[in-house]
C-alpha cells in the first residue's frame, strides 16, 4: 500500500463497453496483484457517477458518491499516481439528457438538465451539467504529453495477420471540402508572452456603441504561455455548408459532416447546428415561429429537432416538406441506416478522430439511407487539420490501400499537458454577442490579440503553457533516440501558433545537437511523407499537437492495426507519476447494442492487457516493488500468448468473445508466473492456478459460449446494476471458483 491509503494502482470505473469488459477482467487483476501485495482500487469517473458526485444534497446517503474525478485530478499531480484509465463516456448534450432520465427513473432525485436556465438556480444547475458534459474528465486527467504507439508484438501480430481494408480506385469521388477562408484557421493569431505581459488576463467584447462587457476576466497567463485567438465566421460558414450540399448533389455522392462536438464543446456544436440548419433551410424558414415555438435548437440534432416537431399541431406538415426537403438533397452518411439515424441525428454519433480513418479504411466509402457504400464529401468545416484527411485521401487514390502486411508504423508524441491547445479552450471560446470587437487584455494593459467579429461568430483563445512544450520537445527526443526512427514536427510554419511553437522546437534542437534528426513539416506535406515512409516499410514519429495526437492515433492504427484499441498510450506525467490509457479509441457503444442483444461483447481488451503491464513495470521502476516488475513481466508475456495464440474476441455472436479473451489472459498470466524464476513465493503461488485454469479449459470455454445468442439484461445503461452486470459478464462457475469473489 501507498502513503495515505491510495491503493497503488487506480483502475477507472468508466462506460459502455470498457466497462463490461472490467466487469470481467478486474476480479482477475485483482486476484493477481493481490498475491503480490499490489492493491487496485477503483475510482468512478463514468458519465452516470459524475453526474451522481455533482448532487450531493438532492441525495440519500446511499445514494450519494465522493467526486472522484476531482480526487483523482489531485492525484495526477503528484510522483505517486499510478492510474489505468479506460475509456469513458464525453457526452453530447442527447446523452446527457438519457443519463439524467435514466437516474431519475432509478429513484435518484437530480434536476433535469435545464435547456434554457432563467432563474439563478436553473442556471447553477446548467453550470454543474455543463461541467459534466463532452470531454470533462480526460482534460483533467492529463497533466503529462502522450507516447501512443504499437508494442512491437502487437505490430508484428498485425503484420503477420493483416485485417481486411477497403480497394481504393484512382475515380473515387470521396474528397474533403473545407471553408475558402474565414475560419479558425484564417484567423488565427497567436503570441509568446513575455514575463512583463504575464498575469490576470481578461476577454472583452466592444459592441458598436462602445459598450464593453468581460466575458471571462481572471484569466491566469504565465511567462512563456503560447496565447492564440481567432474566429470563424458564420456567415462564411453557413454559405460554405450549403454550398457544400450543393456540390455533394453535382457529384452524386454522400453528404458527411465529421466534427469532435465532445471535446470541442462548446464550438463543435454550434458548427454542427449549422450544417442541420443548412440541410434543413427552407424549413428554417418556413415553420420559424412553430420550431421556436417547440424549443428547437439545431446544436442538438436532427433527432433532437424532428422530436420536437412531433409535438406541433403541424408537426404532420412539417414532415411532410421535410421528406419533399430530403428527395431533394443529395444522400446522406447514415450512423444506422436500418433505424434512420443520420450523420445529424446526434452530435457525437460522428466524431471525426473515429470517423474519418473508418471512411478512409474502406477505400473512400460511407454507408447511405438505405445501406449501400458510397463515396463520400467528407465536410471538415475549419481547415487547420483538414488538410492531413485530403492528402490521405489523395494519397491513397494514387497509391492504392496501404497494405498492413508490410506496412511500418507511425508513433505520436502528442503536446498534452494541462489542458494545451484547442482541447483546453472551451472556457475561452464564446459566441459573439453582437457585431464589435473581441479582445485579450493582458495583465498589463496591453491589448494582445482583437478581431473585428459579427453577431454569432464563434471566437475562441486557446494557451498552452511552457512547460509542457518543453517537455513534450524532450520527450521527442527522447522517442527518437530510443527509436532511431524518422522524427517529424507536424507544425505548419505559416499558421500562427505553430510559427510560436517552432520559435521553441527550433532553439531546443540546435541546443541539444540533435536538429539533422528531426524535421518540420506543415500537416499536409507531414501526412504524404509518413505515408511514403510507412509504405516503404519504415516507421515515423508524429510529433504533434494536442488535435492532432487525437486524430492520428485513430488513423495510422486503425489502418495499421484495423483498429486504434491495441495501442500503448502512455501519458508520462509531469510531476513524475504515470496515467496508462488503454487503447486510443473510445467506448464503443454499438459493442453494448450487441452484448444487449445477443449476449456477444467484441470488445477487444488487448489496450488494457498493454496498460496493466506498463502499470505494473512502473510501479516496480518508480517504487522498487520488485514483486509488480514480475508480474508485469508476466502480463507481457500473457498478452504475447493472447497475441502469438489468437485468442482475441471475434465480432460475431457464437465466436470467442471478451470473456474468452480473458480467461485466457489469466491462464497465460498465471503460467507466466508458475514459470518464472525471480520470485520463489510467486511461482509456488501461481502454480496450481495455472493448472486448475488449464485443466479446467473446456468447462470454462463451454460455460463461456453457452451463454452467447440470447439477450442481456444488465439493469440499465448509463448507470448499469453491478450485480446484474458482474452475472452477464462472469457466466462461467468454474472460472469464477478459480478467480474468486472480486475483492475491492
Ligand atoms: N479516451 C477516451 O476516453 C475516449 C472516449 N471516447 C468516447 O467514446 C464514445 C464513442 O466514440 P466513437 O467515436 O464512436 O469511437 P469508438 O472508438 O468508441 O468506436 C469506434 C469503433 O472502433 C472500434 N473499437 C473501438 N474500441 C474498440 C475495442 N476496444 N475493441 C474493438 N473495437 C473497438 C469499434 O468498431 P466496430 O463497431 O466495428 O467493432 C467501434 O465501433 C464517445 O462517447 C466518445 O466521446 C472516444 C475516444 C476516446
Ligand atoms: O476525451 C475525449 O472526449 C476523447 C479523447 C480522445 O479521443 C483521445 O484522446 O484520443
Ligand atoms: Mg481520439
Amino acid at each position: 500500500m501507498a502513503e495515505n491509503n491510495t491503493p497503488d494502482i487506480l483502475y477507472t470505473i468508466v462506460d459502455e463497453a470498457p466497462e463490461l469488459a472490467s466487469a470481467s477482467f478486474l476480479p482477475i487483476i485483482r486476484k493477481f496483484a493481490s498475491a503480490a501485495g499490489v492493491s487496485v482500487g477503483t475510482r468512478d469517473i463514468s458519465l452516470a457517477g459524475r453526474i451522481i458526485a455533482a448532487f450531493p444534497e438532492n441525495l440519500t446517503d446511499a445514494q450519494r458518491q465522493s467526486d472522484d474525478l476531482a480526487a483523482l485530478g489531485d492525484l495526477v499531480k503528484t510522483p505517486g499516481a499510478n492510474v489505468i484509465k479506460l475509456p469513458n463516456i464525453s457526452a453530447s448534450v442527447p446523452q446527457l439528457v438519457a443519463a439524467i432520465a435514466e437516474l431519475q427513473g432509478q429513484g435518484y432525485d437530480i434536476p433535469g438538465y435545464p435547456e434554457e436556465p432563467a432563474t439563478d438556480a436553473e442556471k447553477a444547475i446548467r453550470a454543474r451539467y455543463d461541467a459534466i458534459k463532452g470531454s470533462a474528465v480526460n482534460p483533467v486527467l492529463r497533466e503529462g504529453n502522450s507516447d501512443r504507439r504499437a508494442a512491437r508484438a502487437v505490430k508484428n501480430y498485425a503484420q503477420k495477420n493483416p485485417h481486411s481494408m477497403g480497394d481504393w480506385s484512382a475515380d473515387s469521388k470521396t474528397k474533403v471540402s473545407s471553408m475558402p477562408g474565414n475560419d479558425f484557421y484564417a484567423n488565427e493569431k497567436s503570441a509568446t508572452l513575455a514575463a512583463a505581459q504575464a498575469g490576470d488576463a481578461r476577454i472583452e467584447f466592444e459592441g458598436k456603441d462602445g459598450a464593453v462587457s468581460v466575458l471571462r476576466d481572471g484569466w491566469t497567463l504565465g511567462d512563456g504561455t503560447v496565447v492564440d485567438a481567432t474566429f470563424m465566421s458564420v456567415r462564411a460558414l453557413s454559405e460554405f455548408l450549403a454550398g457544400a450540399i450543393e456540390d455533394t448533389r453535382a457529384d452524386g455522392t454522400m453528404f458527411s459532416l465529421h466534427m469532435k462536438a465532445t471535446m470541442m464543446k462548446v464550438s463543435d456544436p454550434i458548427i454542427f447546428g449549422y450544417a442541420v440548419r443548412a440541410w434543413l433551410a427552407p424549413v428554417f424558414d418556413k415553420y420559424a415561429d412553430d420550431l421556436k415555438a417547440a424549443g428547437v435548437n439545431p446544436n442538438a440534432g436532427m433527432g433532437d429537432v424532428l422530436a420536437r416537431i412531433d409535438t406541433l399541431p403541424n408537426a404532420a406538415a412539417i414532415k411532410a416538406d421535410i421528406a419533399a426537403l430530403t428527395a431533394e438533397r443529395p444522400s446522406m452518411y447514415m450512423v444506422d441506416s436500418d433505424r434512420g439515424i443520420t450523420n445529424l441525428h446526434v452530435p457525437s454519433d460522428v466524431i471525426i478522430d473515429a470517423s474519418m480513418p473508418a471512411v478512409i479504411r474502406a477505400g473512400g466509402k460511407g454507408w447511405d439511407e438505405t445501406g449501400a457504400k458510397g463515396d463520400t464529401n467528407c465536410v471538415i468545416p475549419d481547415t487547420c487539420y483538414a488538410p492531413v484527411y485530403d492528402e490521405a485521401i489523395r494519397f491513397f487514390k494514387a497509391n492504392g490501400a496501404l497494405n498492413p502486411a508490410t506496412a511500418g508504423a507511425v508513433a505520436n508524441v502528442g503536446l498534452m499537458a494541462q489542458k494545451a491547445e484547442e482541447y483546453g479552450s472551451h472556457p475561452t471560446t464564446f459566441e459573439a454577442p453582437a457585431d464589435g470587437t473581441i479582445r485579450i487584455v493582458l495583465a498589463n494593459g496591453e491589448t494582445l490579440h482583437a478581431h473585428e467579429v459579427e453577431a454569432g461568430d464563434i471566437w475562441r483563445a486557446c494557451t498552452v503553457n511552457k512547460a509542457p512544450i518543453e517537455n513534450w520537445i524532450q520527450l521527442a527526443m527522447d522517442r527518437q533516440r530510443l527509436t532511431g526512427s524518422e522524427a517529424i514536427f507536424w507544425l505548419d510554419a505559416d499558421r500562427a501558433h505553430d510559427a510560436q511553437l517552432i520559435g521553441y522546437v527550433k532553439p531546443a534542437l540546435d541546443a541539444a545537437g540533435v536538429a539533422e534528426q528531426f524535421r518540420i513539416m506543415a500537416p499536409r506535406e507531414a501526412t504524404r511523407q509518413s505515408l511514403e515512409t510507412i509504405t516503404a516499410g519504415r516507421d515515423s514519429i508524429a510529433i504533434t499537437g494536442n488535435v492532432l495526437r487525437d486524430y492520428l492515433t485513430d488513423l495510422f492504427p486503425i489502418l495499421e492495426l484495423g483498429t486504434s484499441a491495441k495501442m500503448l498510450s502512455i501519458v508520462k506525467l509531469m510531476q513524475g507519476g504515470g496515467l496508462f490509457e488503454t487503447g486510443a479509441g473510445g467506448s464503443a457503444p454499438k459493442h453494448v447494442q450487441q452484448l444487449v442483444e445477443e449476449n456477444h461483447l467484441r470488445w477487444d481488451s488487448m489496450g488494457e492487457f498493454c496498460a496493466l503491464g506498463e502499470s505494473l513495470n512502473f510501479l516496480a521502476d518508480a517504487r522498487g516493488n520488485a514483486k509488480a516488475g514480475v508480474l508485469g513481466a508476466a502480463a507481457e508475456a500473457a498478452t504475447q500468448g493472447i497475441l502469438d495464440n489468437g485468442r482475441s474476441p471475434g465480432r460475431k455472436v457464437g465466436q470467442p468473445d471478451n470473456r474468452d479473451s480473458h480467461y485466457w489472459f489469466a491462464r497465460y498470466w498465471a503460467e507466466a508466473l508458475a514459470d518464472q524464476d525471480g520470485d520463489s513465493d510467486l511461482a509456488a503461488e501461481f502454480a496450481p492456478v495455472a493448472r486448475a485454469l488449464a485443466e479446467n479449459e473446456a468447462a470454462i470455454l463451454s460455460e463461456l459460449a453457452a451463454v452467447q445468442g440470447a439477450p442481456a439484461e444488465l439493469g440499465g445503461y448509463y448507470h448499469a446494476d453491478p450485480a446484474r452486470t458482474a452475472a452477464v459478464m462472469r457466466p462461467s462457475a468454474t472460472l469464477n471458483a478459480i478467480i474468486g469473489e472480486d475483492r475491492a
